[in-house]
């Protein structure tokens, strides 16, 4: 369920037409839907009621824009980064610095300062030397700091390749048999509290069964690492389940998820963490978009070229990921077309053959399930600016985002003047 809806047919977010907010920001725009927003934060954690305060922490990477933080951050949600910048953005959108999670495979040791400085409430490590690293700097700070390791349990996510994490080729994390030798080691170091195990296998999971393999391997190395002495106290599942992309798909719901891992976990005796990003804020957003031109192509369907690109929602170009394409003002008449950006590459391609409304020069439409990995993995490529950003909130809405225009990116270059 989301808050996205057609009214008087016209598509709206929430109470505000998209129409209204074309006209008044222009397009492209991202739309972002505050009660989808806490709908989905509430549904995700009802879906866990049958564990113990669990810790919810949002997978910033997914939608680090300050109100959309600032939202789930009224939820009772905490954080989960991957560099400082969005370190320091969940700090100044209110996320309780106890609440954030660290993780990546490559803080730096200037990232690993700010974190202790800020004093979250855990770090993720993903391998023995960055642990070293961080004690020496946690002594220094004459601290010891929490932190949890990060395993790789070798398992097929079976999503798509570039976004699954779990596999033993995969950078992340530390290889599963030697977890205990590592965290035993790293529970000697002065500056480190050793409380617990993190796994995060990928993001668009379609199927519990992979996540259910991993947990249950965290549960065996959690029952070795007592077996040794070594103290567990927390479990950090990570994030990744999948969402309906398209009419039809039919992802596990936040409830069949919270029931497999309240049975799996059962008897762990540790409290969970869960960082979940792309559920919470994929359907909780749209990139609005207008029509620049239609144009026939041979034999085939005609183009519908808009004015969103490749550079503005990269994944269909990165990952061959499908977004229903919609009109906000349908006609009702239906028709096969190829939806592209002005891009010059063909990979800036939203859609082959697909079968959508019947859209004409000035029309507006919308990308469906944008809010997350949407605006966050724009570029500016082509020189074209970086697209503004819009919370919905019942009959108001707010620009979240300006828009940056190519001029303001030129602003920060310079010619020598020796050139
Ligand atoms: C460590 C970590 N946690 C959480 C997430 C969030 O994943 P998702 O958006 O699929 O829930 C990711 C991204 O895949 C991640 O790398
Ligand atoms: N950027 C990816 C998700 C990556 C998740 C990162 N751990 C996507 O759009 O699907």
């Amino acid at each position: 369920m989301d808050h996205f809806h057609f009214r008087d047919g016209v598509l709206h977010s929430e109470d505000v037409p998209l129409s209204a907010i074309a006209e008044a920001v222009g397009t492209p725009v991202y739309v972002y839907s505050r009660a989808t927003l806490v709908r989905h934060a509430q549904v995700f954690r009802a879906g866990l009621a049958g564990l113990e305060s669990p810790h919810i922490a949002f997978a910033v990477k997914a939608n680090p824009n300050l109100a959309v933080l600032k939202v789930l951050a009224g939820e009772g949600f905490g954080a989960d980064v991957v560099s400082g910048g969005e370190l320091t953005r969940a700090l100044a959108a209110g996320v309780d610095p106890a609440g954030v999670v660290f993780s990546g495979v490559g803080k730096t040791h200037a990232e690993l300062v700010q974190g202790i400085e800020a004093g979250i409430g855990q770090f993720n490590l993903e391998s023995e030397e960055e642990g070293y690293e961080l004690s020496l700097i946690a002594e220094r700070h004459g601290r010891r700091v929490p932190c949890a390791l990060r395993v790789n349990p070798d398992v097929d996510a079976r999503t798509h390749a570039k976004i699954s994490t779990g596999m033993r080729e995969n950078k992340f994390g530390v290889p599963l048999d030697r977890a205990a030798e590592i965290y035993a080691a790293l529970a000697d170091q002065p500056g480190l509290e050793m409380r617990g195990v993190a796994v995060h296998i990928g993001s668009q999971l379609t199927e519990l069964a992979p996540l259910e393999m991993a947990f249950e391997k965290v549960g065996a190395l959690i029952v070795e690492l007592r077996q040794r002495g070594l103290s567990v106290t927390h479990a950090d599942l990570g994030g990744g389940l999948g969402v309906p992309y398209r009419k039809g798909d039919e992802p596990p719901t936040p409830a069949e998820y919270g029931a497999m891992v309240a049975r799996v976990t059962a008897g762990w005796e540790v409290r969970l963490t869960f960082e979940p990003g792309r559920v919470i804020a994929g359907n909780a957003g749209v990139l609005l978009t207008r029509v620049v031109r239609t144009k026939r192509s041979g034999n085939g369907p005609p183009f519908v070229i808009v004015d969103a690109a490749m550079n503005d929602l990269m994944r269909p170009a990165m990952y061959g990921a499908w977004h229903d394409f919609d009109a906000v003002t349908p006609s009702g008449e239906r028709t096969t077309a190829h939806i592209v950006g002005p891009i010059c590459e063909t990979g800036d391609t939203f859609a082959m053959d697909r079968e959508t409304d019947a859209m004409a020069a000035g029309d507006l439409a919308v990308f469906r399930t944008a809010g997350a990995y949407g605006a966050t993995m724009a570029s500016s490529y082509n020189s074209r600016g970086f697209v503004p950003e819009v919370l919905v909130d019942g009959d108001r809405f707010a620009v979240v985002a300006d828009r940056i225009d190519p001029a303001a990116i030129m602003d920060a270059e310079r010619i020598p003047e020796w050139l």
